[in-house]
Parts: C-alpha cells; structure tokens; sequence
C-alpha cells in the first residue's frame, strides 16, 4: 500500500501536542525526532532478517539480524534536518544523503539547491525525511533527483501529508510508499496544509513565522 496513515497511539498523541499554537522550539523540536523516530518503526518492520549464530554469555546462540539492507536517509532542507535524528536513532549506521529543496511561497513551485548524495545508491534504499508533504512538489523533485541517481526502492517518512499532494506524488511515482502520522484534510489558497502544524522550518528552527 504506496500510503501508511500511521494510526499508533503514541504518533496520535506526539502529534495533537505539535497542533498547539503556542508550543515552543524545543517541545516542537523533541516531538518531530520522537515522531519521526516512530515512522521510522513502521517504515521498517517488513525488512528482512537473517539467522546468526553467535558466541552469547553462555555458548553459542542464534540470534536474528537484519539481512542485506542499505539505508540512506534523505533530509529535505530545511525543515527534513527536523527529523534526522530521530531516523538515525534506530537506524544509526545509514549514511546521508541531503537535498536542499525551497518552495517559491508566490508559485508554489519547488526548486533543487543542493544535492549531496552518497554512492551506491542502486543498492541502497532511501528514506525521504520532511515534516510536511503539502503540494508534493518538493518531495516529487526529490524523488526525481534521486532516481536519476540510480535510487530503486524510496520510501518517505512526512509529519502530516495534504491529499492533494499525496495524490500527485502518488501519480508521478506510483512505487513510492508514503508514510505518515496524518493525512490532513486540505491545502489552504496559500499551500499551507490545514489543520497542520504551520510552517515547520520556522518551528524547528526558531526563524520568523510567516503569515500562512
Ligand atoms: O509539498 P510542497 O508544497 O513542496 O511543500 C512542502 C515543503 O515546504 C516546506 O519547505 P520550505 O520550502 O518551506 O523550506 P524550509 O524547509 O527551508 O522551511 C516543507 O518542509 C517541505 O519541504
Ligand atoms: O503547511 C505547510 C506547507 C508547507 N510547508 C510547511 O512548513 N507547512
Ligand atoms: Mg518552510
């Protein structure tokens, strides 16, 4: 299924806490990492495992890892560094790939302004990171950039998702599988997702509110 609304209870209520107006930087802050953190489990629990038979306390015991899987985890910047923690915390040794993505506030449009990836990026599987997927043009240029590189297998971890652009990311790229903590009702006339959390690289990063 391309998207997973995660419906556990600790994501329902780390959520509903960064819905608050007035919450601080650092409540905001702390509660993206635990949530993405959170998608992070669920993004992961059909990778495969392997038995080992290691040397335990008390002789040989078989034990299960996890088999054959790269990772590199791809924050969107900003607001995408909000989250990265939060990924590396349960999955410490991927690598990063970071893409600079801004969206023109007048026109929507979102433009590429850095691209760091790392290689083998054909056997490796990539984990967008973005606190908002609202008109999916951000994350459909990632997704592009990407597998121009030679990215087979995507996943993206978002906050909250609007319809509208879970529906084109969908459309333009059917293989990727979505998940997030809400798929929100509507995009507002200035592409703000509604309810939402307002514009999230200014929370996480303490810069000037605009006016959405
Ligand atoms: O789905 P879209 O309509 O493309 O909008 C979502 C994008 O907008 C925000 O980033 P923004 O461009 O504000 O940059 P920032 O992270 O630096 O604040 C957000 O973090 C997403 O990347
Ligand atoms: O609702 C939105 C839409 C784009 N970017 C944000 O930070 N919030
Ligand atoms: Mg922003």
């Amino acid at each position: 299924m391309p998207i997973h609304e995660v419906k556990h209870p600790l994501i329902r209520h780390k959520l509903g806490l960064m819905r608050r107006a007035d919450i601080s930087t650092k409540n905001f802050r702390e509660l993206a990492q635990e949530v993405g953190a959170l998608l992070t489990y669920e993004a992961t629990k059909d990778f495969n495992l392997q038995e080992k038979t290691i040397e335990g306390w008390a002789g040989p015991v078989s034990v299960e890892q996890i088999h054959g899987k790269k990772v590199t985890i791809v924050p969107i910047l900003r607001a995408g560094l909000g989250m990265l923690d939060g990924v590396l915390s349960l999955i410490p040794v991927a690598r990063v790939s970071v893409v600079g993505q801004i969206r023109n506030e007048e026109t929507l449009e979102a433009s590429t302004y850095l691209e760091k990836l790392v290689g083998e990026l054909d056997q490796r599987m990539a984990l967008i990171v973005d606190p908002m997927l609202a008109t999916g043009g951000s994350m459909i240029s990632t997704i592009d950039l990407l597998k121009k590189a030679g990215s087979t297998e995507i996943r993206a971890l978002v906050l909250v998702a609007a319809p509208e652009g879970v529906e084109r990311v969908l459309e333009a790229h059917p293989d990727v599988s979505i998940y997030t903590a809400s798929v929100d009702d509507h995009l507002n006339d200035k592409g703000y997702i509604l309810p939402g959390l307002g514009d999230a690289g200014d929370k996480i990063f303490g810069t000037k509110q605009k006016d959405v």
